[in-house]
């Protein structure tokens, strides 16, 4: 289990169209495309309405809603929902992160300072220290924390009372959490990717926001190739934009979309440049696989890490890629999505394909 809170996380930004983080372009737009309530808020339609009953009946209750734990993938939408939680709640927000907490101190700090009914909400939650964390488990089972004051055997124990709060846990790693911790929250949303159907709909409502011209066609195209992201979807967006601006009237059509990513590199089913350089290396030299990952890395000139953590993730979520003991294999929706023709079973698997079976 990775609990080091010093180890970098894979940036899978780095400049891509397509990664599901946060760059610094996103980070100054998110907070205005960022939907306000749980009825602006796209898509995920099980966690809302679970979401949406933990609060009225809290509310109904005039009592402070239960812990809440929010898992998923980068860009779908935990830091909105949070904020949407104590909106509903009409709560303060106090935002803070598992790699900001590195002492207890620095938690029970926080933990002092909130008023009754705050929301806090500790993204990166699987980041924390081990005793923040061990403190963070009678917060909130007891709301109390116990202060050390001292150090060595004079060291004494002072209890506080807490007023009672709602923690809003956030994880890209559901499964890193300890399961103390896990079950100390009284409601767990996992995000699921979203539909084309609900990008467009994202995609529509930031479109306006952003005051940009979009039909109905253009709006399906950027969803298309958004990676079932929302962050990915206003990115795309913003790009498309700059195009229809500068060689058009501003306006987005299909026409513009499918123009205007096609100079980013970003194809129909939202693969970029690198993704799209591993499935040809996959197809054209080893004629669809198995191939080991290093030898893979090697043939795309690209660190054996980046092929792993940054491209295939996504290839194989969209079945384009499987990985087997044997090594890395294409599947047929591989070959049909770059238009090449697969070889015969046994025929040595050497050689271009399309010089066989036609
Ligand atoms: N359901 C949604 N409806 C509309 N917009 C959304 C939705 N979910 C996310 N977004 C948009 O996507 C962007 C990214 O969302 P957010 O920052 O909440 O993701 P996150 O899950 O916290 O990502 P990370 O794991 O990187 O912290 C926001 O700007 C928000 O506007
Ligand atoms: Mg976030």
């Amino acid at each position: 289990m990775n609990r080091d809170n010093t180890a970098p996380t894979t940036d899978d930004a780095d400049g891509r169209l397509v990664a599901a983080s946060a760059d610094g372009e996103d980070q100054a737009v998110e907070a205005a495309l960022r939907p306000k309530s749980l009825d602006e808020f796209v898509g995920q339609e099980r966690v809302r309405e679970q979401l949406d009953l933990v609060l009225k009946a809290a509310l109904a209750r005039g009592a402070t809603a239960d812990h809440v734990l929010l898992s998923g993938s980068p860009g779908l939408g935990k830091t909105t929902l949070s904020m949407i939680i104590a909106a509903e709640m009409g709560a303060p927000i106090r935002i803070t992160s598992g790699p900001a907490i590195q002492h207890a101190g620095d938690l029970a700090a926080i933990l002092s300072s909130l008023q009754e009914g705050e929301v806090l909400f500790l993204d990166e939650i699987h980041r924390m220290s081990r005793p923040a964390e061990e403190m963070l488990y009678m917060a909130m089972e007891d709301f109390r924390v116990d202060v050390i004051v001292g150090k060595g055997p004079g060291a004494t124990a002072i209890p506080l009372e807490l007023p009672p709060f709602t923690l809003v846990g956030a994880t890209t790693r559901a499964g890193l959490l300890p399961p103390p911790l896990r079950d100390r929250f009284g409601f767990t949303g996992h995000m699921e990717f979203y539909e084309p159907s609900e990008l467009e709909r994202v995609i529509h409502r930031s479109a306006q926001l952003l005051d940009v011209a979009i039909d109905t066609d253009g709006a399906a195209e950027i969803a298309g190739r958004s990676r079932g992201t929302p962050r990915i979807a206003n990115r795309l967006l913003r790009r498309v934009r700059d195009y229809a601006q500068v060689k058009a009237d501003g306006r987005i059509t299909r026409e513009i979309a499918v123009a205007a990513l096609g100079v980013y590199e970003v194809d129909g089913r939202g693969l970029d440049r690198l993704d799209r350089a591993v499935l040809q290396a996959l197809l054209k030299l080893f004629a669809g696989g198995p191939v080991g990952l290093s030898t893979l890395a090697v043939a795309v000139g690209e660190e054996r890490e980046t092929v792993e953590e940054v491209a295939e993730p996504f290839l194989v979520r969209e079945g384009l890629l499987a990985r087997t003991p044997r090594g890395r294999v294409a599947t047929p929706a591989a070959w049909a999505h770059l238009g090449l023709v697969p070889p015969r079973q046994g025929s040595g698997g050497a050689g271009q394909p399309g010089l066989f079976g036609t």
